[in-house]
């Protein structure tokens, strides 16, 4: 007998904050192949939700299931399926960009770890400064290198937030593609953003969060929600 793959991510009233809680219980189901756009004022709690589901935070009520099991973030499961890139930049003494992209390959077993992490030093904009510490190079240059690191890893499952932070317009449009492409090759992503075209440009549904409410709604309303911002 035939089963639905189970979603990627599956929210069940989940209600989360820090400590008191941000808005109303939350439900939706990430399948392989989407993208969810998470949309909202600042403090809206679209970083907070992204950290719940990344098992950062403790939901303070209701269910998070990733691949069918219950969200458990040192599960081996988990985090060999989740990819992150959250915006926050730690990064080993000593090592050059491209060290950290190869660590994190290699870190994962990625077949020829080398020659994927030229590749997405290429794509991302970093084969000049590859051999510069990430202390060394440009704030945008350092949120390219956390998503290249977030892309140079196996994954069935993307969150990102903001990811269009610091980049310049061409970046963001490549960042934008690059989601298309991982929707488009069955991946899931979660995303966190300000940015309308990013909106139109990958994603499959969306979330507009609200004080007091939430509105699951079309990927063209939540760019119009952001611009109406
Ligand atoms: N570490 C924290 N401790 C306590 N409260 C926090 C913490 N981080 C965020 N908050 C609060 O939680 C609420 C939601 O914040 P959150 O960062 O999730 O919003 P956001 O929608 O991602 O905002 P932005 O668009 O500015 O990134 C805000 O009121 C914020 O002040």
């Amino acid at each position: 007998m035939h089963r639905p793959a189970p979603a990627v991510v599956s929210v069940t009233d989940l209600v989360v904050g820090h400590g008191t809680p941000l808005g109303p219980p939350l439900s939706f189901d990430l399948a392989a192949g989407e993208v969810l756009a998470v949309v909202g004022a600042n403090g809206s709690g679209k970083s907070t939700l992204l950290r719940t589901v990344a098992g950062l935070l403790p939901p303070l009520a209701g269910q998070v299931r990733v691949l069918g099991a219950p969200l458990d973030a040192r599960s081996r499961s988990f985090r060999a399926a989740v990819a992150t890139d959250l915006g926050d930049d730690a990064f080993l003494p000593g090592l050059t960009v491209r060290e950290h992209l190869l660590l994190v390959a290699s870190g994962h077993a990625v077949p020829d770890p080398v020659a994927v992490c030229e590749r997405l030093l290429a794509e991302f904009g970093l084969t000049d400064r590859a051999d510069a510490p990430p202390t060394a190079v440009s704030s945008g240059q350092r949120r390219r290198l956390l998503m290249a690191a977030a892309f140079a890893r196996p994954r069935a499952l993307l969150l990102l937030d903001e990811p269009e932070q610091r980049l310049d317009p061409g970046m963001r449009r490549a960042v934008t593609a690059r989601l298309r492409a991982e929707r488009d090759g069955g991946g899931a992503v979660l995303v966190a953003t300000h940015d309308g075209d990013l909106v139109r440009g990958c994603a499959t549904s969306a979330l507009v969060l609200a004080e007091d409410d939430v509105r699951s709604c079309a990927p063209e309303q939540a760019a119009a929600a952001i611009e109406a911002l």
